[in-house]
This record gives C-alpha cells, structure tokens and sequence, in this order.
C-alpha cells in the first residue's frame, strides 16, 4: 500500500448515499485523482490517502483509495479552508482570516496546545475560547469515528450518533465490542457490527456476537408479524444465522433471559422467547383490556331506543338489528369491538354513537392509526380525527432525545369515549400504549374490518382480540342497498367468502382486462392509467387512480411500474429538474410516498404563514422542486404542506405512480388498477386481494392472467403469527389479574 499526502483541490462526484467520491489531490509534486468511498471530504482540506494505483480503462490512471485520514493542514490555506469551513463553530470566515493572520502557520498548534493566546486575536474572549476547543476537539474525535468506521458502510450521521453516544470513548468501545452498536445505536444492526467484528478478530463463538445474533434473529422476526418465537424456532434461526452450535445459542438464550434483554415464558410446556417491549406490551394489552371493559362507568340513563329513534329521524335511516346492537353495546360497556366489512354500515354506526353521546354532552375523541385514515375519519364524522400517535401526544420529554408518548396512565387521555377505526392495522405496541393511557371509566370502541391484512408491526391485535371472546364484538354483516349496487363491495365480499366475482357487468365498476404477457399487461396498465381512464372517467391520472401490485420485484413489480409509468405520467420537460439518486431518478411533478414515520419532519405552506411538524408512512405527495445547490428536494403533500428533504434523507421517500398493497392499507382511492401476474404464493392471496380492492371507491380495473385472480380467492392461507394474545386474555380474564 503506498501513502500519498495533499490538499483536495478538487471533488469531481460525490455519491451522498454511499459515500464513494472522486477528487483531485494536489501536493508540491502534482495533481492526482484519487477514487473511493470518502464521505466526509470538502475542498481545500488535507488528506493523507493510502491505496493503489489502478488503470481505469476510459478515465487511465487514477489512485484508488482503501483508507483516508485527516492530516494538520500545514499550508496558509489549507488552514483557512479547514478553519472557515463552518465545521468549528465560533469560527466564520472574517474570524478565520484573522486568526491566520496573526499565527501563520502555527494557528492549530496554537488552538490545540496554547488556547489561551487566541484572546490576543480582536474579537475572542475566553467563552470564545472555550467553545473553539471544544468544537475543535469534537471535530477531530469525529473525524476519527468517521475515517475507521466508513469503510464498514456506517455513514457520517451515523458516526455522528456513535460520537454523541461513546464521546471520546468511542473507537475504544467498538474495538472492545463492536456488537454494543447494534444495541446502542437504532439502526445499526448486527450485520454491521459483525463485519466490524470479524475485521478485528472476534470468535465466531463470542457469547457477545451469539448474543446479539439472538437478539437480531428476534428481530427480524418482527418482521414477519410475530410477537416472541418458540425456542426451537428461534434456535434453529440463529444457528443458521451465526453458523454456531445450538447447546452456545441455549447458553445465550438464558443469559439474555437473565440480564433482562429477553423474557421467556412457559406454555404448555413449550418455552416462548420474546423481546422486553412486546412481552410487556402482550401483557399490558390484556391487563388494560379487562380492566377498561370491567371497569365502572357513568351511567347515562339514556333511553337508547329513543336516542336511536332520534339520530334515525334526523339522518333519514332505519338502523339494521345489528347496528342497533352494536350503538346499544358500546353505550353499556366499557370496551366494544365493531367489525365488518365495506358497506355494512361501520361508518353509519359510528355516527350514530357519535350523536348519541354528544347529545348527552359526553367528550367523543376520534382517532386510526394513519394520517389518511384519520383524514378520512375526519370527513365521514365531520367531526376532528387525529392519528392515535398525535392523540397520545408523541414529542421529546425533557432531558430525552427519544421520542415518547406524553399521554400515559398518569396523563391520560381526557375524554369519556374514544372511537378509533380501522383498529386492524393496529400493532401490539400502538395498542399497549393508547390502552394505557386511557383511564378506566371511558368507553372505548374499537372498530375495524378483521379480513384485512394485519398490521404491518407484530401482532394480530384485532383478529386476536376477537377470537378470544373476552370482549363483547359485534359483527355487522348485512350489505346496505346502495352498497349492493357497487361491484367492488359486492365482490370483496365475494372474495372473503371464496366464491368466484362478478367482472365487467355492463356500467359498473369493477372491471377485468385480460391479458397473457408480463410485456402485454405492463403496456396495457400505462394505456389504461395514462390515457384511458382519464379521458373516460375524467379521472386525474396521478391523484385519482392508484396502481397497487402485491411485490416490489419482477416487471410487474412496483419498482418496475414506478420507472415506467413515470415515463408516461411524468414525462420529461425542459423546465423540470431532475437528479438521479443511485437507481432512482426524481423528477419535479413526480408522485411519492413517504415510507417511514418521522415525527419531526416540519413542513410549512407556501407563504410561511401555517407550519407543524410530521409526516407519516404512507402519505402520498408531489415532488414540488429540486435545488440542486443547496441539494435539497422539496415535496408537497395534502396540497399546503411543503417539506424539504435534504439529499440524505431521500431514503424516506418513495415514488409511488405505484405502491404495494401493504403500504395501501388505510388509504382508499377513487380508482385502483392491479396488475394480475404470477408471484409467490404468499403474495398471491385472498387478503392481500381484499385489501387491494376495497381500496377503491369509484373502481377497481385488474389487468393480467384470470388464473391468478382465481387463485388468490381460493388462496386464504394466511401467514400465521406467533401471537400470544387471545390466550392470554382469556387466562388473565380467568385469574382476574390486577382488576380492582
Ligand atoms: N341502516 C342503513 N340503512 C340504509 N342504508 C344504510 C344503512 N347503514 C348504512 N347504509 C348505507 O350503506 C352504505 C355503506 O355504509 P357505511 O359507509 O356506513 O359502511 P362502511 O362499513 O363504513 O363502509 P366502508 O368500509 O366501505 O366505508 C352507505 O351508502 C350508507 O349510507
């Protein structure tokens, strides 16, 4: 390996996603191009850079770099680069002249040994003095952190969290055990740290790297929807994960067990391993359950018949014998689940509690767990809906960078009954942390259709909750007339039940269009989304109609939909700008998605005078503009709400001309087109099918091979998720645990 030292003078590309960078260096001998994954470089900064000379076949020879390393800057102005560089704050450019001007070529011998002779610069004082050191010093250990850990793939801002985690201990720990960043750190994970570990020598057998290939295989399992794995299962997936000897995982399991990173109970003489917060969350869940459907309430000596009788008068309805039911439960108990599928009437009912209880000046408060499921909410009641994460006020307690609820038991949430909808998407976790912070003695009504996928989180919550007969359900199964006449309610029921559906019946909206081909299907979906149904339905192409596949692979599959429909729904013009981002090409106009919950996100309208703060997985939003300077790309979402998303954020957004049918659940659109085609059995079945068509309001278009669309329906074969739930409801019902 040879060294070379020098001064970039030049940064050719810079990839912000992976870091690799091309740049010129240069030294008193010449200028070289130098290649490689180089995060942090800028203009003007000294670098050492070991590596080799290689040949590029167009671009000849240029010195590719294996590691890189900051050196004192030994020049005037590469000291000036470094100093003005905005990195050392309390120091501006003005500033940086000055400094040089009075000590040369010493200046950083003299920030870092002699602090005290900056006061004789015009301007610094010692609290000047002390936050140079301190900037100074934070900047180099960083540096450090970032040059030994880059090559590993762990980005800058990562480093950055590393840095705030450890300060200068940081190298040090990860050296010792590398293994406490997949804990210490969100989102670094084993894979990471287990390169880092068989770099610097660590035995395959480490009961650190066993331990947290437990706790990594626990964790994906996550993934796959289920709350703990039986200890057999989770054995045999960490012996293929860490390539180790099941009796050192046994070892391990216990250990962890012992340090309280992982719980195991007892069923049936099957031993269950569950992370901390889903075991707590499992508990919880049915400890506040019973509590709040056993707890007393006020009496509100209504005469519901009457009170119906009333609403019904004022709405022009006759309430059908199981909504009746499902108004006269939620009125006498403490908890109600009310589920159904579309159009028997879920969103009538609530309604109807809704007036019922507001005419007996009860506090109705309503929430679902998605942004547009709560907007959706918001216009059926007319009446706020707020995301069950706002409702328990998610922000930064004091003292803490971790976000949290604020609402918990000993901050409930006020309000007599609380309504939340589409309760099937509804993990574990969200649902021991809104049961928790409601106080028992409000009603709690749960609404939700149970034959839609489960949540994406671990758990079957509702599903579960349901079967375990502990809480009064109340099953709305009649489809109201006008519902009749829509074929897309008419055959999503279809769907549940098996039976083959009704297509392309003459002005009605759910229609089939055959075709063979992967290659016919994708030509026949960009004629119908770009051309056909606009000019036909006078639909808007990119906000109306919503292509839903059920994989992100193949031709069929999203990210192939989203380049090509883009072409088409998106085309290029002069005067939009676009920027390519590794695979991915952002256009200005195009349609995204945000793929991940951020909380913090601000966004403000156009002219500045409305802001505030999140932006949730699954909102959709328009790319607005690109400012390829200040690298930012700029979305707007619900039509007012202009975010910016710097050029390492991108990873939160998604094009989204098409979406998978996972990501679609609680949204609903006027028009939904489905490719038809083969993928994996998993993917090919009767809830994934449900879900994608009771996404449409207006209609539904299927493209593609009739033989899979029967296949779905008969396809109800369902993932099943180690869930502990129903069982454990009906146990702690039972034992009456905790119920005062
Ligand atoms: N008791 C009733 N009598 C007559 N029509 C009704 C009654 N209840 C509901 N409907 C009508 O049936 C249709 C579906 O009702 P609603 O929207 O309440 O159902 P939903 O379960 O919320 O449906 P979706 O899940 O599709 O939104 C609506 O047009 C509604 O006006």
């Amino acid at each position: 390996m040879e060294r070379i030292e020098g001064m970039i003078s030049d940064i050719v590309f810079k990839n912000e996603e992976n870091g690799y960078t091309i740049a010129h260096l240069a030294n008193s001998d010449n200028e070289i191009v130098i290649v490689g994954c180089m995060p942090t470089l800028s203009v003007g900064e000294s670098i050492e850079v070991e590596g080799k000379w290689v040949n590029h076949k167009t671009y000849g020879t240029q010195f590719e770099v294996n590691k890189f390393m900051p050196v004192t800057p030994n020049s005037l102005e590469g000291i000036y680069v470094y100093l003005s560089s905005g990195m050392i704050h309390g120091i501006g450019e003005k500033m940086a002249k000055r400094i040089i001007d009075k000590f040369g070529v010493n200046t950083l011998d003299v920030i870092q040994n002699m602090p005290e002779r900056l006061k004789e610069v015009e301007g610094i004082g010692s609290k000047k003095i002390d936050q140079i050191v301190k900037s100074y010093e934070e900047n180099r250990e960083l540096r450090n952190i970032i040059i030994e850990l880059s090559p590993y793939g762990i980005t800058p801002n990562y480093c950055m969290k590393i840095y705030k985690k450890y300060k200068n201990k940081a190298l040090e720990n990860i050296n010792k055990n590398p293994y406490q960043l997949a804990e210490d750190i969100r989102g670094i994970g084993f894979k990471i740290a287990d390169n880092i570990a068989s770099k610097i020598g660590i035995e395959k057998d480490s009961k650190d790297r066993v331990s947290q290939g437990i706790l990594y295989a626990l964790n994906q399992s996550l993934s796959s929807g289920h709350t703990y794995l039986p200890e057999d299962i989770l054995i045999q997936e960490a012996k293929k994960l860490l390539e180790v000897k099941p009796p050192i995982i046994e070892e391990c399991i216990m250990e962890l067990a012992y340090d309280q990173k992982v719980h195991i109970e007892k069923m049936n003489g099957m031993k269950l391993v569950y992370l901390i917060p889903y075991y707590v969350s499992e508990n919880g869940v049915c400890k506040q359950i019973i509590k709040l459907s056993q707890a007393e309430f006020e009496d509100l000596y209504i005469d519901i018949d009457k009170e119906i009788k009333v609403v019904e008068k004022q709405e022009n309805i006759k309430l059908a014998t199981n909504q009746v039911l499902a108004v006269k439960e939620a009125i006498e108990n403490g908890v109600v689940i009310i589920t159904g599928g579309p159009g028997t009437g879920k969103t009538t009912t609530i309604n109807t509690i809704i007036k019922i209880f507001e005419n007996n000046s009860q506090e109705v408060v309503l929430a679902a767990p998605t942004g547009r499921a709560a907007k959706r909410m918001s216009e059926t009641s007319s009446k706020e809906a707020k995301t069950i994460h706002r409702l328990l006020e998610m922000g930064f307690a004091t003292d803490s960078d971790q976000l949290e609820f604020m609402k918990n038991e000993e901050e409930p949430i006020k309000a007599d009954v609380i309504i939340i909808d589409e309760v099937s998407m509804v993990d574990i976790l969200l649902m021991y942390s809104l049961l928790r912070a409601i106080k028992p003695g409000t009603r709690v009504i749960l609404v939700g259709d149970s034959d839609q996928l489960p949540s994406v989180g671990a758990g079957n919550v509702l599903s579960d909750m349901i079967e375990s007969c502990v809480i009064n359900v109340v099953r709305l199964n009649e489809i109201f007339r006008q519902a009749q006449e829509s074929m897309i309610v008419v055959n999503a029921h279809k769907i549940n039940k098996g039976e083959p559906l009704s297509l392309n019946a003459k002005d009605k909206d759910f229609f089939f269009i055959k075709r063979n081909t992967n290659e016919e299907i994708l030509k026949e979906i960009i004629s119908v989304v770009s051309e056909r149904l606009p000019k036909f339905y006078k639909v808007d192409k990119l906000k109306d109609i919503q292509v839903l596949a059920s994989m992100r692979k193949g031709e069929l599959g999203v990210t192939n939909l989203n380049i090509e429909l883009q072409k088409y729904l998106n085309k290029p013009e002069k005067y939009k700008v676009e920027e390519n981002f590794q695979k991915r090409l952002f256009r200005v106009g195009d349609k995204v998605m945000q793929i991940k919950n951020n909380y913090t996100k601000k966004w403000e309208n156009e002219d500045r005078s409305e802001s505030g703060e999140g932006i949730y997985n699954g909102d959709i939003g328009y790319v607005y503009h690109i400012d390829k300077e200040k690298r930012i790309v700029y979305v707007i979402f619900d039509q007012i709400k202009i975010v910016e998303y710097k050029y390492d954020e991108l990873d939160e957004l998604d094009h989204s001309f098409c979406t998978t049918i996972h990501k679609s659940q609680g949204s609903e659109f006027p028009v939904v087109v489905i490719p038809m085609t083969w993928a994996p059995p998993m993917l090919l079945s009767r809830n994934l099918l449900y879900t994608a068509v009771t996404r449409a309001k207006k209609l539904v278009v299927i493209v593609g091979d009739v033989k899979y669309l029967e296949y779905m329906i008969k396809n109800n074969r369902t993932n099943d998720r180690y869930s502990n739930l129903a069982y454990k409801l009906n146990k702690f019902k039972e034992e009456g645990v905790l119920v005062k």
